[in-house]
């Protein structure tokens, strides 16, 4: 079992509840059917680009057991610790809130081996323990899949809304559907879907080139009644993003920035339909 930070508050049962103190106002959770898609790395542009726009934004790395936002956010080696019993999450030199099991373990390799309502009550704590104070976003990076934690995240966290991330292939439309239908059961809205790695541009002659067998997206897209929020190239540029201080190519940006938008925008109409209730 791994050892989390003897500071932390992890594990701690008797830890406070920062849930009234807390004032989160939009909680967008970011899933995936399948693992290895971009969905962490999706959580992070929107992430950054929220916080670009002025946004107070927190990132809450619910992927208990592959645990990536550090290590994309470029912050693998900072610690959370805690005070008066809360965790204090880790701040990005931007200014974005973070909490992850790897900033809580001594050695980010070390492998969780945790039985799923153990992690379902870290997600929980993540979200009632730490200190996140006022916040206009709080993104969710979601474990791969319709398991456990993402029960638990959909029925114990009041989301905003869903971001569904895919790739373009039959397999993996057909298990974003079980993902969909989940949060459709679950009664959480979904937003949309972002497709990532859709295509590669051809470096000499800019061509859109799509590298994987694209399933019919429109009637897919219609049938599950999904807005597409945006489609994301297969790019390093993505990759180093986070890592480097390069800015993204205009193309990229321009899709970061629209996708985003149809999330604020989402996010408004609903607090308007909760304010008509
Ligand atoms: N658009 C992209 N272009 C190139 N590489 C990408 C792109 N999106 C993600 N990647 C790379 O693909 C790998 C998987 O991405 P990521 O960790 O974001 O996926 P995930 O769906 O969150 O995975 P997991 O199943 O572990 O939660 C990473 O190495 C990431 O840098």
């Amino acid at each position: 079992m791994s050892e989390v930070n003897e500071n932390a508050a992890i594990g701690n049962s008797s830890s406070p509840n920062n849930g009234n103190s807390n004032k989160i106002k939009n909680i967008i959770g970011v899933m995936s059917g399948k693992g290895g898609v971009g969905k962490s790395t999706v959580t992070t542009l929107i992430a950054r680009e929220l916080n670009n726009k002025g946004y107070k934004v927190g990132i809450l790395d619910a992927d208990i057991t592959g645990p990536s936002i550090p290590r994309l956010m470029n912050m693998e080696d900072i610690r959370a610790f805690s005070s008066n019993n809360s965790i204090i999450p880790v701040v990005s030199d931007e200014g974005i809130k973070m909490i992850s099991l790897n900033f809580l373990i001594e050695d980010e390799n070390s492998p969780v081996i945790w039985r799923g309502p153990m992690i379902g009550n870290i997600v929980q704590q993540f979200y009632n323990d730490v200190l996140w104070e006022e916040l206009d976003y709080l993104l969710i990076d979601m474990p791969p899949g319709t398991g456990d934690v993402a029960l638990t995240v959909m029925q114990s966290i009041p989301l905003t809304g869903i971001v569904m991330v895919s790739i373009p292939q039959n397999l993996v439309s057909m298990i974003v559907a079980k993902a969909v239908n989940m949060a459709n059961q679950l009664k959480v809205p979904v937003i949309g879907l972002v497709q990532n790695m859709s295509y590669v541009k051809c470096p000499g002659c800019s061509e859109k080139i799509e590298i994987f067998e694209a399933p019919e997206m429109e009637a897919f897209l219609s049938e599950m009644n999904l807005e597409l929020l945006g489609e994301l190239p297969m790019t390093k540029e993505i990759i180093n993003y986070s890592r480097t201080n390069d800015s993204l190519s205009e193309d990229v940006r321009g899709t970061v920035e629209a996708m985003t938008e149809k999330i604020e925008v989402f996010c408004k109409k609903n607090k308007l339909r909760m304010f008509l209730r």
